[in-house]
């Protein structure tokens, strides 16, 4: 059956290139983000720690948090892109990530000849392929640049490429994140509505978002990360609220910081 499954899953990024000095700096000036440490020369950024959930067909997931708490590297996990160096990730069915643009695309490539390899990478069919190919060229817009090499293309155009080959092919898991609103209005509405179908006829949905109207109107579970920890987990009506409350504290406090600052620090009544 169609499942997404992770047991106490752990992932670090480990980072070479910085100095003893800068990481001190780092540690003491941290506010969101995961957390830096220090292993036998090697730095390395804990992005997420000990996370777990479980999706079954009609679940639909949003990842919420602060920047830098964890959501993009926890939707290149559900995608292959990565792997968790602790714990368990499961995943049964075709999983097709819209989560970065020019994924398995070649810019010496023209649009039309990098449609098939892209596909093939999801799992794609020969029907699916060659539907994609009669498909794209129009639904992208993209007129006579198909057949130009994807490097003359602007980020939009690259965008536009991107989506339709993504959305081209049914899912089982569709891991997604905010980056669509990079296209101009008239593709928006045109990729909205295609994607609201896909979404509609994909059993599991995994989406990253900062907009709580969209974790309310489209999920049926909220996965609330914090520096890379689970702080919530269950449904929109359960952990949005909460979510709300603590963003909203860490805007009062940080604005009583700032009017602190700007009086001398001084505390007035
Ligand atoms: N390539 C990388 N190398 C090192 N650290 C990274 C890398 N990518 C992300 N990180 C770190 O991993 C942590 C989680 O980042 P991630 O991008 O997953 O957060 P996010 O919740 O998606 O943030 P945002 O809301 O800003 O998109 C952050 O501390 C970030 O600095």
């Amino acid at each position: 059956m169609v499942h997404v499954t992770a047991h106490n899953i752990s992932f670090r990024y480990p980072v070479f290139a910085m100095t003893g000095r800068s990481l001190k700096a780092s540690l003491f000036r941290q506010l969101s983000g995961g957390t830096i440490s220090a292993d036998s020369g090697v730095v390395n950024v804990q992005a997420l720690r000990d996370v777990s959930f479980d999706l079954k067909p009609n679940d639909r997931l949003g990842l919420i948090g602060r920047n830098g708490s964890g959501k993009s590297t926890l939707l290149r996990l559900a995608a292959g892109l990565a792997f968790a160096q602790e714990g368990l990730l499961s995943i049964e069915g075709r999983v097709v990530p819209l989560i970065e643009k020019g994924l398995g695309v070649n810019p010496e490539l023209s649009g039309a000849a990098n449609i098939e390899l892209p596909l093939r990478l999801l799992g794609a069919t020969t029907e699916e392929v060659n539907a994609a190919k009669r498909d794209i060229p129009e639904f992208t817009g993209l007129g006579a640049f198909i057949d130009l090499p994807v490097r003359t293309y602007s980020e939009g155009m690259k965008t536009r490429l991107s989506f339709a080959i993504c959305t081209a092919i049914r899912a089982d898991v569709l891991v997604l994140d905010e980056w669509l609103g990079a296209g101009d209005i008239e593709f928006q509405e045109r990729a909205e509505t295609r994607l609201a179908s896909m979404m509609q006829n994909t059993r599991i949905v995994v989406l990253a978002t900062h907009s709580l109207d969209l974790v309310n109107s489209v999920c049926t579970k909220v996965l609330w990360l914090d520096r890379g920890a689970v702080a919530g987990y269950g449904t929109p009506a359960e952990i949005v609220p909460k979510f709300f409350a603590e963003m909203h504290n860490h805007a009062a406090v940080a604005n009583d910081a700032k009017l602190m600052s700007l009086r001398g620090g001084v505390a007035q009544t």
